[in-house]
This record gives structure tokens, sequence and C-alpha cells, in this order.
């Protein structure tokens, strides 16, 4: 018999599971699409410098977070050289472990290890610049990302924005059995966003990622 609850609770520990067994390495996070990183993280920069800078209504500089952030591959190159402080948050703890040594001497400047579920996790109110959510959405149920978007609404600083960059599906919801994800189309997002609270200030899809994987798109949020 299906049992809504059981199913949930499996669905999270499957995809702890794959984690765990997945190594610690930029390939890992990239699922054997390393390669793809550099032009990832030169698009996320293009798109972030839109909203920093000087003068009113720009996003402060202070403090960001990354979410389902694994070994730090985003910290390292995006959120370390664009702010003061960087927090990150993951369900695996290996990782995690990884990123202390993998950011080098610039880990001086992360705030704090989140070994968390985000599902769980509470981020501090008012914290946070930037909060950058990439390539974990699908991990969570839609209400559990619902009330995660809200939570971190609540945690961002004035000015400050949600940042998604994620899979999008052709159509409809496809489940990935070996990782235990799910990947959304993008008017499922749009709707999940919206029963958020959250308004659409800017989107944009990836560029030049290869044509085999799904289209990749980014959207801002406050
Ligand atoms: C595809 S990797 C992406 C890592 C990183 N965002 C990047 O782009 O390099 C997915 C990450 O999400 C983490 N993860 C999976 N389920 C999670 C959950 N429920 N809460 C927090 N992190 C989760 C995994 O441990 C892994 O580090």
């Amino acid at each position: 018999m299906g049992d809504i609850a059981e199913d949930e609770t499996t669905f999270y520990s499957n995809a702890k599971d794959y984690w765990k067994e997945i190594p610690p390495t930029v390939d890992g996070m990239l699922g054997g699409y390393g390669s793809i990183s550099s032009i990832d993280i030169n698009g996320s920069k293009a798109f972030l410098q839109k909203f920093l800078g000087e003068g009113e209504g720009k996003t402060g500089t202070g403090c960001a977070l990354d979410c389902g952030a694994g070994i730090g591959r985003i910290t390292k190159r995006l959120l370390l050289p664009l702010f003061k402080t960087v927090d990150l948050v993951d369900v695996t703890p290996e990782f995690l472990d990884k990123a202390k040594s993998y950011l080098g001497e610039d880990s001086k400047r992360v705030g704090n290890y989140f070994c968390c579920g985000l599902q769980d996790f509470v981020p501090e109110h008012g914290r946070y610049d930037i909060i950058w959510i990439q390539w974990v959405i699908g991990h969570l149920t839609d209400i559990h990302l619902v009330e995660f978007l809200q939570r971190c609404q609540k945690a961002l600083q004035p000015y400050g924005l949600i940042v998604i960059k994620d899979n999008v599906s052709y159509e409809g919801v496809v489940p990935d059995e070996l990782d235990s994800s799910v990947c959304r189309d993008l008017e499922i997002v749009h709707r999940l966003v919206g029963r958020a609270g959250l308004r659409i200030v800017y989107e944009e899809q990836q560029k030049n990622f290869p044509k085999e994987i799904y289209q990749v798109h980014t959207l801002a949020l406050r």
C-alpha cells in the first residue's frame, strides 16, 4: 500500500545514500560533467553582476548562502570572490569535510558549514544578501521546496535575492530513480515559486551547455 509519509522518507534516504557514495570532486558534483563547470560559473557571474554594485536598490555583498553546496564548487569560484562571508549547507558530511581543503586559503571567510537537509534547514533571519540554490531543488518535495523558499525569504537582507539555477524538463515531472530526485518543467517551478509568495525579478537560460543535457534556467527571486 502506498504510504506518502513512507515514500517521502525513502525519497530522502535514497538520495542521502546515493550522494554518500559519490566522490568529493567537481566531476562528482556534476554527474560526470565537470567540464561544463567553467561555462556554468561564468554564466552565473554575469547573471549576478546585474544585481551587485553601488547604489540604491543594489544587492549587498556581505554574506551569501550556498545551498546543496557539495564540496563548494560554486562557493569557491562564484561566491567567495564576490561576498565577504559565505555559509554552506549540504546533507552530505563528506562533501563539507572536503570543502574545508578544497576552498583553500579563502576558507577563512566561510562563516558556517551546516550539515543539514534543506527540508529541515532554517536559515538565520535577515542574514543573507544572496541565497544560491543550484542543482538541488529536485531533491525536495513540492511542499518542502515551497516552505524552504519561504524561510529563505525571511533570511534575506534588504534588496537580497534568492537564486535558483536548475535543470528543467520539457514537460511535467521526470523522476530520476538513480539519485532519487525529480526534474520539473519551468511552469511547475514558476507555480511553486508563486506558492512561496516570491516574485521572479529576472530569469534566463544558461547558454552553451551540451545539447544532450536538460535545459538549465536561472531565476532571481525575492
Ligand atoms: C548535483 S550536486 C550539486 C552541488 C553544487 N550545488 C554544485 O552545483 O556544484 C547536489 C548536492 O545536493 C546535496 N543534497 C542532496 N539532497 C539534499 C538535501 N535534501 N538537502 C541538502 N543538500 C542535498 C548533495 O549532497 C550534493 O552535494
